[in-house]
Order: structure tokens, then C-alpha cells, then sequence
């Protein structure tokens, strides 16, 4: 019902159409009020170590009444800070957080102080995302007789979309940190119009505008860590600090230098300025190291010194927000790496020129425009005379238990609990379970057209061949043979996606109603043929898989969760029968491991 409806000239005959209105109006203000504490929860930023960011918003059918967010970790919650703002308005009224409260410590102050206070609806942005957590206060409020209404769950999707957002965005590292078992990682950089980062000579001071490098001070702020690699400190000798004075956090500094051919004199191993880690190859410079340690320097050795090892040391760490500001070797390597999830790009109307100027992502290995990486969610926003361009290369998870909906859940799989399991995200193949993506190289064999069992390079070669085979039009052969043949699982999906768009008329006529039986039996094959394939697949046992592809909306999860999440569906089913029947199993991996040998890899 839209909102068009107040104004047809018969609305008083359709009182449904008035309830209607009430109900979107009410929501829309729920969004409101919810947005304002999402808001309101991001002010404590730079001024302590990052921490979960909760607000809350307490209001009366006129007014709003109090208001607080956590200062942090170990303050006084959120919550109890409105209560005390709005004493006994608090009665009967409607308390607004951006995440559910989170009783770290067992001792429930937000939710008692909600129901002490007589407050009798909680209206809650997204539920904890943290598996202990999630799903706890919620429940004890309701044992307690409040209403509480979570958007998206019991408030419709279609009028929060803004209030949703913010509540994901202010705590986007927790969520990444929860879902993907990283910190939030940001990659930022200064560079010309024409795309440098420095000058030919390695000259870099400065590109972007005064009140750029100020927004980046309090990107800094709002940091763990700031990291840059040794080849930037040789060349820039940075400070790497937030320049807030006396006050607010100072993010930890972090030097990745393989070689550790570093300066001896250096503002980074001024640690009275703020503490500066390097991270270093075993073995490398020993006397440096020493040196290093003489000044107060930590130095951590890793076997392979590589952006995925530095960010899980920094994840058991509890770090929750990595700020990267290296040039472009260790950014391409990061991005390569898959760690980094958002991009901030200042862009300077200046020209340097200069064929070997760096710029600001080295090699990625990739050779056609088709590959490159989309940003979403972009903003752009001018600062001083630079343009900010933003946005992430991997979408917040949003752990939201409706992925895929409740009873779809349990239908899948009864032993999962749509609220409590926890949610394996994947998407791209070099992600932590990147192999379930069905465009990771593992050859299957099953039937061609003929009924001759053949390899097919992935499952992503068989799916997209499969469009065409039983086709009314007889030219729809060649088409199978050439994506059987296309060299990467891209060009295979490229292939067959635009095939299927160009010349519906090749496509076979019950495809729409086959695909997800085509794609099951594709996957079965690949997770009985490898061993290794099909442990990973069972040791997600108990958890929810997600294809977090933002802009598949069958088989992956859209970019806001509005995705059919088809290929998570399928992998859940797949696991339960494997788990299912212990025999069957067997046989299958034994056959499997049999078509294993025949591949001819
Ligand atoms: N405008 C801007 O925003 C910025 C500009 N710059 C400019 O960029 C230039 C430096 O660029 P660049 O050389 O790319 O600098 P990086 O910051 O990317 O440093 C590269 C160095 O990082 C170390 N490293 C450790 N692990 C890895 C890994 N896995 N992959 C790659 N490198 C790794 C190595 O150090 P080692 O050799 O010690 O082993 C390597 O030489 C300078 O001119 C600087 O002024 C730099 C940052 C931002
Ligand atoms: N040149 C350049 C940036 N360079 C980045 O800032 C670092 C220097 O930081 P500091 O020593 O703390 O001022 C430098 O090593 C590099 O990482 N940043 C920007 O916002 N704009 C710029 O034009």
C-alpha cells in the first residue's frame, strides 16, 4: 500500500487503505528514531580504542525523552544513559537501539535498566552479531512482557532501508569481524587526476587538500592500526598519527617489511608519539630487529610475511578496524589477499604525469575490464577541492537470520536454528571458504550432451553448458562445446550469460524450472569427487551458508540480504544428505574419489 492512497478522493470508503498509512507512518518514525541512535552511537569515535557502537533513542508518542551512547567499552551502557536522561518519562515509552544490547558480562544493566524503568517497547536496528550475544537481550526483554520489534524481522523491510543501513555502517567492523573472522580493513589513498600516488622521484607531499589529510587524521582516529609497508617509510618517513592533541586513541603503526632494509632514523620508531609494531619475515635483519627493540619498537616475525597472516595475528589481537595507507605493492597484495572490504579514494584535480609514477594499485593479474573490481555502495563527497570517491569491495555482512527465511531454514535443515547458528558468508575464491564458489577450478566429470561422460573444467563450465543442451534450435551444440573449452570459470559464465541474453531462442524451454537441479547435481559431483572439498562442506555443520554475491539475486544474497541465496540453499541440502546417510556418503566419496582419478588435471 503506498502512501498515494491518501490521496484518492474515496480513501474514507477504504478504511484498510487509512490503517495502512498509520502503520507506514508509525514505521517510518520506528526508522527515524533508530537511525537517530545509529547516529548518535558514532560519537564516540576517536576518542577510544573502537569498540561496538551502541546508542539509544528513548520516546514518548510526542517527544523524545533521553538519549546516550556508549562512550566506551566499560562505560555506561547506552541504554542506562537514556533511562537516567528521561526518568519517568520512561514509562510506557518506546526505547530505540541501533544494535541489541550486548551483556558482555552477564549482568543484563541495558535490559534491566529498560525494564526498571518501565519502558514498554524496544524497537532494536540489528541483533548482536556476536554468536554468544545474538538474540539474548531480545529474548529476555519479550520473557518480560516488552514488546520488542527488530527491523527487518517484525518491521517490513521497505521503509527502513535508511535506518538499516546506518545501523549496519556504524558497526561495519564488528559485523566483518564476527561474519569474516578479519578486521574491517579500509584501503585509502591520495592520488592526481591522471592516477599517481607520488611523483616519478617517489615524491608524495601532498596530493590532496589540507582539509583531505584533516578527514584523514580522523580516519586514523577511528583505527586500530594504521599500516604501511617498508618501501613507504623509506620514501615518506611517516608519522602515521591522528594529530588530536593531547586527547583520543592513537591507532597502533604497523610497518610490513620483508627485507626490514629500513632507516635508522625514523618518526615511526619515535614511540613516545605512539606505539609502532613491524611485521617482519622469520630470520630477516636480526640486528635490526634488535635494534628495533632497543627503541621500544615491537618486531613480529611471521614464517610467510603476507597481508592474510598480519590480519588474522591482528584479529587474535582483538583488533576490529585496520586502516591501510601503503603504496601500491602492498595494497595490490592486500587486495589480493581479499582483506580488504572498503576503499577511500582522494582524488586531487592535480597532474604529475610521469610513465613510472606508482599508482595506487599495483598488479592484480588482471587482463580485460570484465574483471576488474566493482565498487558498492559508492559515495562521493568534495572535500576542500579533492573528491572522495567510497566504497566497499566486499558489502557488510549483515548477519540478518532471515537469510534464508525462517522456515526455509528449518526445512533445509532442521537442525539449524535461524536465530543462534552461526553464518558462513562466501564469495569469492580466495576467501577463507572460497571453494564453495562455483567458480573455483575444480574439475568435475559428469554426461555431455551425448550421455559420454567428460571433464568439465568447474561447475561453472557444466551449469553454463547445460542452458543450451535439449535445445529446439540445432545450432545450440556449438554453444556447449565452446563454454566446455572456455579457459577460466568467467569467461564461462560470460559466455554463457550472454548467449542466453543474445539468443534466448538457443536456450532449452524447461531451463528456468531445471537450473537448480542442474547446479545440485554439478555440486554433488564436485563435493564427492574431493575428499578435502567435501571435510570443509561438513564441517560447516551446523551453520548457515550464504553466497554473499551482491548482485546475484537467485543464487547469492544480494547486496542487502534481498537475494534467493540459492547456492548457500543448495550446498545446506547437499551437506544434510551427505550427512544424512553415512553409507550412501561413503560409496559416493569412494566413487568420487574414482572420477577424481580419471580427471585429468
Ligand atoms: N598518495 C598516497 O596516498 C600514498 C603514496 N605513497 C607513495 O607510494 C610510494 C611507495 O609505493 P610502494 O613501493 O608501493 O609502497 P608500499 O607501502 O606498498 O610498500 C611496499 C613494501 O611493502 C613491503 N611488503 C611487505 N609485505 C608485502 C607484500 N605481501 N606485498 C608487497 N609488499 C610487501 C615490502 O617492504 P620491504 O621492501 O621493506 O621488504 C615492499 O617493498 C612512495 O613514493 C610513497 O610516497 C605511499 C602511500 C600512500
Ligand atoms: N601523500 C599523501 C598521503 N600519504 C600518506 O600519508 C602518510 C604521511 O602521513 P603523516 O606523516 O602522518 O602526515 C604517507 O606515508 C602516506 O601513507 N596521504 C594523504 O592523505 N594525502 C597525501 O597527499
Amino acid at each position: 500500500m503506498t502512501t498515494a492512497m491518501w490521496f484518492t478522493p474515496s480513501f474514507t470508503r477504504h478504511p484498510t487503505s487509512i490503517i495502512n498509512c498509520t502503520y507506514n507512518h508509525h514505521h517510518a518514525l520506528d526508522a527515524s528514531y533508530v537511525k537517530r541512535a545509529a547516529d548518535l552511537s558514532d560519537k564516540s569515535a576517536c576518542f577510544t580504542s573502537p569498540h561496538p557502537n551502541f546508542g539509544c533513542v528513548i520516546a514518548t508518542a510526542r517527544n523524545v525523552v533521553g538519549e546516550g551512547y556508549l562512550y566506551a567499552q566499560g562505560t555506561k551502557p547506552a541504554e542506562v544513559q537514556a533511562v537516567e536522561a528521561a526518568g519517568e518519562y520512561c514509562r510506557g515509552a518506546t526505547a530505540y537501539v541501533n544494535m541489541e544490547p550486548g551483556d558482555c558480562h552477564g549482568d543484563f544493566t541495558a535490559v534491566s535498566a529498560f525494564i526498571k524503568a518501565g519502558i514498554t517497547r524496544v524497537v532494536v536496528g540489528i541483533r548482536h552479531p556476536l554468536q554468544h550475544l545474538r538474540g539474548k537481550a531480545i529474548q529476555t526483554l519479550r520473557t518480560q512482557g516488552l514488546q520488542v520489534d527488530v527491523l527487518g524481522e517484525d518491521i517490513p523491510s521497505i521503509s527502513i532501508q535508511d535506518a538499516l543501513k546506518s545501523c549496519l555502517v556504524v558497526n561495519a567492523p564488528l559485523l566483518y569481524r564476527s561474519a569474516c573472522r578479519v578486521p574491517f580493513s579500509v584501503l585509502k589513498y591520495a592520488m592526481t587526476l591522471d592516477g599517481k600516488i607520488a611523483a616519478t622521484s617517489g615524491h608524495s607531499t601532498w596530493i590532496s587538500s589540507t582539509k583531505s589529510r584533516s578527514h584523514v587524521f580522523e580516519l586514523r582516529g577511528r583505527s586500530d592500526a594504521v599500516i604501511v609497508g617498508g618501501s613507504t617509510v623509506r620514501k615518506d618517513n611517516p608519522r602515521l598519527t591522528p594529530r588530536h592533541g593531547s586527547g583520543g586513541h592513537l591507532p597502533m603503526r604497523i610497518v610490513m617489511s620483508q627485507t626490514l632494509d629500513l632507516p635508522e632514523v625514523a618518526n615511526l620508531w619515535d614511540v613516545r608519539e605512539a606505539p609502532t609494531i613491524v611485521a617482519t619475515q622469520r630470520g630477516a635483519r636480526r640486528s635490526f630487529q634488535k635494534f628495533l627493540a632497543s627503541k621500544g619498537v615491537e618486531v613480529v616475525e611471521f614464517d610467510s610475511l603476507n597481508p592474510k597472516d598480519v590480519m588474522d595475528y591482528l584479529y587474535d589481537l582483538g583488533y576490529l578496524s585496520i586502516l591501510w595507507e601503503c603504496g601500491g605493492a602492498l595494497s595490490a597484495s592486500a587486495i589480493s589477499a581479499g582483506v580488504i572490504h572498503k576503499v577511500h579514494a582522494f582524488v586531487a584535480p592535480k597532474i604529475i604525469g610521469g610513465k613510472n609514477a606508482p599508482s595506487p594499485v599495483g598488479e592484480l593479474g588482471m587482463v580485460e575490464m570484465t574483471q576488474a573490481l566493482e565498487l558498492i555502495d559508492v559515495s562521493y563527497e568534495q572535500i576542500g577541492s579533492d573528491v572522495l570517491i567510497s566504497g566497499y569491495l566486499q558489502p557488510i555482512p549483515d548477519m540478518t537470520p532471515v537469510i534464508p527465511s525462517v522456515d526455509e531454514t528449518l526445512a533445509i535443515d532442521p537442525s539449524l536454528s535461524p536465530y543462534d547458528s552461526p553464518i558462513i558468508f562466501f564469495y569469492k575464491t580466495w576467501d577463507p571458504y572460497g571453494s564453495f564458489s562455483n567458480f573455483s577450478s575444480h574439475p568435475i566429470r559428469l554426461p555431455d550432451e551425448n550421455g559420454d561422460c567428460v571433464t568439465w573444467s568447474s561447475v561453472q563450465h557444466y551449469y553454463q553448458a547445460q542452458k543450451f543442451v535439449g535445445s529446439c534450435n540445432p545450432n545450440a551444440r556449438n554453444y556447449i562445446e565452446v563454454i566446455r573449452s572456455a579457459k577460466s570459470p568467467e569467461e564461462a559464465a560470460q559466455m554463457g550469460r550472454r548467449t542466453q541474453r543474445e539468443h534466448p531462442d538457443m536456450v532449452r524451454a524447461d531451463w528456468e524450472s531445471m537450473k537448480r537441479e542442474v547446479m545440485y547435481k554439478a555440486l554433488k559431483c564436485k563435493f564427492s569427487i574431493y575428499p578435502h572439498l567435501n571435510s570443509m562442506l561438513l564441517s560447516t555443520s551446523g551453520s548457515i551458508l550464504v553466497e554473499a554475491s551482491p548482485h546475484d539475486l537467485f543464487w547469492g544474497r544480494g547486496r542487502d540480504g534481498e537475494g534467493l541465496n540459492y547456492l548457500g540453499r543448495l550446498l545446506m541440502k547437499l551437506r544434510s544428505e551427505f550427512l544424512g546417510d553415512d553409507d550412501t556418503h561413503k560409496l559416493e566419496i569412494l566413487q568420487g574419489i574414482e572420477n577424481f582419478n580419471n580427471i585429468n588435471i
